[in-house]
Parts: structure tokens; sequence; C-alpha cells
């Protein structure tokens, strides 16, 4: 669903961020950026310009924050009174680190500037994953001043040490960038890298992370809860979110149905194993599920178990569709007895699932603890999105199952909600979540 134009969108029925501009420049004059910044859920923001500081995987960064913090952002650099062009890597030879200075120091001015009206107030924190990489980022709004934390390296685990450069981006120079930015904002940053074996995703993850980082404490500040927003306009005709997939093999019979945007029914699930219902039950706590299987357990929960999980799974995907107008990414932490487990979501259309679970015992409940780990691995892979779990505290097989499907609920309840200030526009710098 293409966005509506800025002009023909309604007058904005929520709160928001004006603009901003930040310039800096080299003490010799050498280099100069300059950074202008406007909140894109605004009444009439303008239309992002062209980002280009002569580093193209910067360039690339620096967009992150425009899908993702919903921002628009406009860089321009000047090497001696060279204006840099768009898709250049001018800034490769002996200037980047100043360059990359630059960019920080000028994105944080900017961005001081946009949110002086509102400034948030404490600590904020988001994390993203990207694929098999997963980074969290905190920005304290408390602590200015405070030297940024950034524990990202190695960046990638080929070769091992990690990558040097990521095209003309020596990754060393993540940590100027981001310190500059968090000196000029006023802001304490800390960053770290949980999982990473590629180092483009470990710092796209990373930029990601700050951007919903950003959106979420600009939201804070102004008041703003997307999940409980509000549509923007009257009801459109409702595009149902919901799908109905029935499967059957030689082995199990399954009927599965799925509404995403009705919380009101009851969902009705039964599989034939009891620590299944139960995860879903939890899955499905952001919207209605009906799941029926009749399988062969006389032979073993596997068959069973796998197939109504890619059956859940490919179901939420067709409902999904374009995943146009919602959240894309979430995390949440829930516990079930001593058990707490992190979960961290993003409807990507990059299926992906990492998980450190221990689940030291044969049986959770009715279902082998195998079993745990391949059902979320068979809803996630099927639901087409990227999925980590984190163990925070351990616990029996049992509670970290259901403490991983209660965080995975949550955060894909969350996923899903709708935020009407993106006008059905699709959260992604590469435009969709369908290719
Ligand atoms: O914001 P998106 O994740 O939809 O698009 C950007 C991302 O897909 C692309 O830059 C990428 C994919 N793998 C590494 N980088």
């Amino acid at each position: 669903m293409p966005e509506e134009p800025p002009e023909k969108r309604r007058k904005a029925e929520w709160p928001a961020f004006g603009s901003g501009v930040g310039e800096s420049r080299s003490s010799d004059g050498s280099a100069r950026v300059r950074v202008e910044v406007a909140d894109a859920t605004g009444r009439e923001p303008p239309p992002a310009g062209p980002i280009a500081c002569g580093l193209g995987f910067l360039d690339h960064m620096v967009d992150q924050l425009n899908s993702h913090a919903q921002l628009r952002i406009s860089l321009q650099a000047w090497l001696g009174d060279e204006l840099v062009v768009p898709r250049s890597n001018c800034a490769y030879e002996g200037c980047d680190a100043e360059v990359a200075r630059l960019v920080g120091c000028a994105l944080g001015r900017a961005l001081r500037e946009m949110l002086k009206e509102k400034l948030p107030a404490g600590s904020f924190r988001f994390m993203v994953p990207l694929d098999e990489a997963l980074t969290e980022l905190e920005l304290d709004f408390s602590r200015a001043g405070a030297p940024a934390e950034i524990s990202l390296a190695p960046f990638g685990r080929f070769p091992k040490g990690g990558r040097e450069r990521i095209g003309a981006f020596r990754t060393c120079l993540t940590e100027v960038v981001l310190g500059a930015l968090a000196t000029s904002l006023g802001v304490f940053l800390k960053v770290r890298k949980i999982r990473g074996d590629n180092a483009h995703h470990i710092v796209e993850a990373t930029f990601k992370s700050l951007a919903r980082c950003l959106r979420c404490a600009m939201d804070a500040a102004c008041g703003f809860v997307p999940a409980l927003a509000a549509p923007a306009r009257p009801a459109a005709p409702k595009t149902a979110r919901a799908a109905r997939r029935r499967r059957a093999t030689k082995e199990t019979s399954i009927d599965i149905h799925l509404d995403l945007d009705d919380v009101q029914t009851a969902s009705e699930i039964a599989t034939g194993l009891g620590t299944l219902d139960a995860l879903l039950a939890e899955l499905c706590r952001g919207f209605r599920l009906t799941a029926q299987c009749s399988g062969d357990t006389w032979i073993d929960e596997h068959h069973s178990a796998e197939d109504v999980m890619i059956t859940v799974g490919q179901a939420t995907a067709e409902a999904l569709g374009p995943k146009a107008g919602c959240c894309r990414m979430a995390w949440a932490e829930q516990r079930s007895g001593a058990a707490e487990v992190l979960c961290v979501m993003d409807l990507s259309n990059r299926p992906s699932f990492c998980s450190d679970l221990q689940l030291d015992e044969e049986m959770a409940g009715d279902l082998p603890s195998e079993m745990v780990h391949h059902c979320f691995e068979s809803f996630v892979t099927n639901a087409l999105m990227t999925v980590h779990l984190v163990q925070v505290k351990p616990g029996g097989a049992k509670d970290l199952a259901l403490a991983a499907a209660k965080a995975t609920g949550e955060a894909l309840k969350q996923c899903i909600a709708i935020d009407p200030r993106r006008a059905g526009a699709t959260a992604s710098s590469k435009g969709t979540l369908s290719k």
C-alpha cells in the first residue's frame, strides 16, 4: 500500500516534533557536514533528501533513521569546496575518520534542535535483530556527557578477528560516529552486540537499534503509544488480516484459523498436546487463533507439534501480507516460575531463528524439550520473521518454554500493531517487506 503523500494526509491527530539543522566542520576547513532532520509523523513532513557523506555504507546507516525512527533526513557533505555527490566513496582515502566524526556531530546537533521543545527524559532501550545478529542500545538523557560505551567488536567471524571494512567504511569508525552523535545530542549512549557473525548485520542492527530507541524516546516525550493510537482516519473497510490454513498428510490433519485484528473472541486450541496448547495460548495473546490437530501421536509428539507450528506460521505470514503500516519490530521479557526469557522480533521477511534456552530436561510437560526449540523454529521460519530468544534467568524446561511463548506473544502483539502515523507505509529502509 503506497504511503499517502504528505499533502493528502489528514491533519495529524497526534503530537509530533518539528525539525532541526546541524552543521559541523573540520578545524582546518577541509570538510563540512550539514544535516536537516524532521519528524516524519508531523502534519507536513518534508520529503527525505539525499544522504551523501562520501562513505556509501555510512549513508545506508544514516538512512536507517528515516524508516525506523520515522524521520526525514538529508545529509550533505563538502570535502574542501566540493559537494559530495550521492553514491560516492570519495571520503575513503585519508579523511574517513574526520568525515565519520562530522557526520555524528552534525546528526546529533540536528536531532538536539528538533527535540529541544520536548527533550526526552530518562533512559530508553531497544534491541534489534538482523538475521543472526542481535544488538542492544540504550539512550539515557539524564547522563549527558558520560562517555559512550560501545561493545560491537569483533565485527563478524570471517576472518577471525572480524572485518576491517564494510565497503569503503572502516568498521572501527562505527564508534566514532556514535560517540560524536551522543556528545552533540547530549545523551549517554551504550550499545552492545549480543550475537553476530556478519559485520554488515552487526552494524546495521546497531543503527536500527539507535533509530528505534530514538523513536521510543520521542514517543515517550510526546506521550504517544503506537499500539494504543486511534486510527488516523475513519476506519477503512476492514481489510481483514486473517487467514485459514488446512493441512492433511498421512501423519496429521490440521485446521488453523487466525484473525490478527480480533482481540475480543476467545481462542480455541486443541492439538492433542497439552504443552503445545499452552504455548499457543500464550503466543496468540494479541489476536484470535483457532487450532485443531489430529495427529499420529502414537508414534510420538513430533509430527503434530511441527506441523501445527508450520501451519500457524504460514497463516500468520498470509494474514500479515505486505505488513503495511505495522510497527514491525519489538522486544519483550516475560517470566514463568523462576524462568525469564527475552524475545526480540522483526517481521523482516528474512526467516531466522536463534535461541540459547537451556532446556536441560527430556520433557517440557508432554512435549519433548527438543520440540520446544523446533516449534519456535518452525513457527518463526514459516511466519517469515526474525526472532532471537535469550535466556535471562534459568528454570525448568516447561517454565522456559512458557516464558518464551509469553515473550514471543507479547513481541508479536507489538510488531503487528498498526502505527497510524505510518499511513500504511511499510517500515523498511529498502521499501518493502514482501521481497
Ligand atoms: O529495513 P529493512 O530491513 O527492510 O531493509 C534493509 C535491509 O534489508 C538491508 O539493508 C539488509 C539486508 N541484509 C543486510 N542489510
